[in-house]
């Protein structure tokens, strides 16, 4: 998928974490089968999932090659909700989640998104508790300005998941302009055959409102 097509989508949730962070994990649990994976002509390793006809949940990874940042942005457009993933577990490396995080924040495109922290690996006897995690990340010090929240999450046994999503999409619903009908036009709705294929077990509830409602 290139930034052309990518373009095409009305509304996108954003998915961004270090790498390792369980962004790939977390979206074939999500929708298992319909990832796409594509390196897009800009450069960078780009996963997508179609959560309904015009509303599309676009992951990638953060660090990297710093010369492709500025293209970030073409994936910015449209953005009704962001989600940040970070690796509970790995306190080494989370002075360089927390720079990422306030680098992504900084981007005028994504003022106001609703930001879903997504702190993954909770299963993990290591995963730090949310209370060190949110010193860690310093987000005392982000420029938050949007509404924000962090849950605790095993992208691996969908733990917490639900919750997460459950919030998020209240938030996209009510950055959505127009009326109800026009929510449901840009989320998807119950005549999108290929949403309805989804194995809704898997499905955490704030998807499911998100699609369905
Ligand atoms: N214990 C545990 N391991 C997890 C969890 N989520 C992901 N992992 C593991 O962490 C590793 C990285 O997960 P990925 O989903 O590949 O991470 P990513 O963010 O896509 O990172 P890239 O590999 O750079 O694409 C894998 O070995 C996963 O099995 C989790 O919730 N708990
Ligand atoms: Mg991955």
């Amino acid at each position: 998928m290139g930034i052309g097509s990518s373009s095409e989508a009305r509304s996108r949730v954003i998915m961004i974490g270090l790498d390792s962070a369980g962004k790939t994990t977390l979206l074939y649990k999500l929708k298992s089968g319909e990832v796409s994976t594509s390196i897009p002509t800009i450069g960078f390793n780009v996963e997508t999932l179609s959560l309904s006809r015009s509303t599309q949940l676009v992951s990638w990874d953060v660090g990297g090659r710093c010369s492709l940042r500025p293209l970030w942005r073409h994936y910015f457009r449209d953005a009704q909700g962001l989600i940040f993933v970070v690796d509970s577990s790995d306190r080494d490396r989370m002075h360089e989640a927390a720079d990422e995080l306030a680098r992504l924040l900084e981007h005028d495109e994504l003022a106001g998104c609703p930001l879903l922290v997504l702190a993954n690996k909770k299963d993990l006897p290591s995963a730090m508790p949310l209370a060190e995690l949110t010193e860690r990340l310093r987000v005392p010090c982000l420029r938050l300005n949007r509404p924000f929240r962090m849950f605790a999450i095993s992208a691996s046994n969908f733990d917490g998941v639900a919750g997460a999503f459950d919030w998020l999409a209240r938030e996209v619903k009510r950055r959505l302009p127009g009326s109800k009908d026009e929510v449901q036009e840009a989320l998807g709705s119950h005549g999108n055959g290929k949403i309805l294929q989804l194995t809704e077990s898997l499905l955490p509830k704030g998807l499911q409102k998100l699609l369905f409602s």
